[in-house]
């Protein structure tokens, strides 16, 4: 095992700095002079290859930016990626825990350096600020250095544990799986897809990256550090491409031993039901890890410090303008504070600065012309399901604008079986329910089919001690917001069909990606 310092997390970049401020503003110019329309091809067994058709990024917050371009992978791609990742495997196994934590450990290293950087294209591929866009680079390093340091704790026989009976030597040996597909979202472009590929091939091994449409710039980005760092060819296949396209080809191949999946209920429950079917020269049962949507809720109480879960309201409700499966989209108040919450609370909303993320707005757009309908939706639909408390204009009262802005909305005295309580939204769009007392505030939280992350402002403790076993998600929050799980320390993830609950970030996560073998010998 490296003898190396202790995991820490990495600290954020204050940007009530000025001097800060101006440094990511360096960055964007830099991005936009050296990156601005680059086009990132595929990368196959450590080879460039580039495709008749293209992927292109558009700034959501200008839509007239194009940003740059990926590959547009073929099923043929496809295909020889995953031929190749197999060959590398053969290899890459071979390696130990220890020589391939330097990999990810000279990445994070690179990641650091040019930190910025993948700040500043983030802002203007998927249209973070600052903050959101620092906290999310500041997760990738720590998916590298933490994974790094948690696969040496798996080195070699007897590994997991070693046990002399009856004159003989047994011992637990963790192997890698063989070669499997990640596909991400879009949404945590550079921290999810590192560490989406980070786990696996850490433990022994190779897979094939298959990012999100709307963030393959950073993905590349990320693919070219990993490169950089002397990943061996064809242990990271990059395959940007269409999902229901080269996703589904390899999901179904019978030679693709995991999938790791993150990203929609329903796209992942499609995922789950084919890939256990089982096709020709298939030869293993297909592992899936997947990690899907939300619909998270944060109970505020009657004793609960009102400007502090205001406060959590804010930031979990409208960071990253809600697109987080994290996001706190349902605020369950119980009635006897009800008018003063809702009252503060939408005071603070209409306070919250809409612009671009260059700008540094607090609600930046939202990620494309998809969402932007998707969400105009549910805006009418909250008309008749809630009542309208600020915010709601229609797309075609943004005309006008340059990006997908959709103003920060409330719907007050929404009933827990609305459509608006229910369904993942995904934007910067806030459901109130009014809860009669605790109890049936911490039923209403219970009442969808999610479980990722909740929260709970109250100070009494019976009730937090009770939220603790009774609340039905995966992260669990007391009295602050219910999104920014930081690796090593909250590992993230979610149950019932927020996901397999694999805990990205945490100690078990290795081990979605590993076998157990057990291996006697009579002495
Ligand atoms: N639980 C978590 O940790 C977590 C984290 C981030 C995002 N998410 C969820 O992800 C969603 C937002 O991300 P998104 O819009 O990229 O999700 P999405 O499901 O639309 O796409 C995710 C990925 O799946 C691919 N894909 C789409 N259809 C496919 C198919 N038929 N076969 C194979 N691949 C396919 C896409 O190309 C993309 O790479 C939200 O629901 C959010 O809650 C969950
Ligand atoms: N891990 C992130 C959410 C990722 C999903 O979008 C958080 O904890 O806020």
């Amino acid at each position: 095992m490296l003898k190396i310092e202790p995991y820490r997390p990495q600290d954020f970049i204050d940007f009530t700095k000025a001097a800060n401020v101006e440094l990511y503003q360096d960055a964007l110019t830099k991005v936009r002079t050296e990156l601005l329309g680059k086009h990132y091809p595929l990368i196959i067994n450590g080879q460039e290859r580039d495709t008749a058709e293209k992927l292109v990024s558009t700034n959501p917050c200008d839509t007239s930016e194009r940003v740059g371009s990926t590959a547009r992978a073929t099923i043929q791609d496809a295909e020889d990626a995953l031929n190749g990742a197999w060959d590398a495997f053969k290899t890459w196994k071979t390696w130990t825990m220890d020589a391939r934590a330097r990999v990810l450990l000279k990445a994070a290293a690179i990641l650091k350096r040019k930190r910025l950087e993948v700040c500043a294209l983030m802002t203007l591929e998927v249209g973070k600020n600052y903050a959101e866009a620092d906290v999310e680079v500041a997760e990738a390093i720590d998916f590298l250095e933490y994974y790094a340091r948690e696969a040496m704790k798996h080195e070699g026989f007897g590994a997991a544990e070693t046990t002399w009976y009856a004159g003989e030597e047994n011992g637990l040996m963790y192997l890698p799986l063989g070669v499997g597909v990640s596909i991400s979202p879009w949404n945590f472009p550079c921290a999810i897809f590192a560490g989406m590929l980070a786990a696996p091939i850490v433990v022994g091994n190779c897979i094939i990256v298959k990012p999100a449409e709307d963030s393959g710039m950073i993905a590349g980005f990320v693919v070219d550090i990993l490169r950089e760092a002397g990943l061996p060819a064809g242990v990271v296949q990059f395959l940007p491409g269409v999902g229901e396209e080269v996703g589904d080809y390899l999901v179904r191949h019978a030679r693709t031993r995991f999938i790791t999946f993150t990203g929609s209920r329903n796209v992942g429950l499609h995922i789950n039901e084919v890939a256990a079917k089982v096709v020709p020269g298939q030869r293993f049962i297909k592992r899936v890890i997947m990690e899907l949507g939300g619909k998270d809720a944060l109970i505020v109480d009657e004793t609960a410090d009102i400007e502090n879960a205001v406060t959590a309201a804010i930031q979990g409700g409208f960071g990253f303008n809600g697109q987080k499966c994290s996001a706190m989209s349902r605020l369950v108040v119980v009635d006897s504070v009800y008018d003063e919450v809702v009252g503060k609370f939408v005071e603070r909303v209409n306070a919250l600065k809409v612009g671009t993320g260059e700008e540094n707005a607090n609600v930046t757009a939202v990620v494309n012309e998809e969402s932007f309908e998707k969400i105009g939706k549910y805006l009418e639909i909250g008309k008749s399901e809630g009542k309208l408390l600020t915010g709601g204009a229609a797309p075609g009262e943004n005309a006008g604008k340059k990006g997908y802005y959709v103003q920060p909305t409330v719907f007050g005295d929404v009933d827990a079986g609305a459509r608006l309580a229910q369904e993942e939204i995904f934007g910067p769009v806030v459901s109130v329910l009014r809860a009669r007392d605790w109890a049936h505030a911490l039923e209403i939280a219970n009442s969808t089919e999610y479980g990722l992350t909740g929260g709970v402002c109250s100070r009494d403790r019976a009730r937090l001690e009770q939220a603790r076993h009774e609340f039905e998600v995966g992260n669990l929050y007391f009295n602050r917001k219910i999104t920014g799980a930081i690796v090593g320390v909250q590992p993230f993830g979610g149950y019932n069909m927020s996901g397999t609950d694999s805990k990205a970030g945490g100690p078990e996560y290795l081990g979605n990606f590993m076998q157990l073998k057990a291996v006697t010998e009579r002495y």
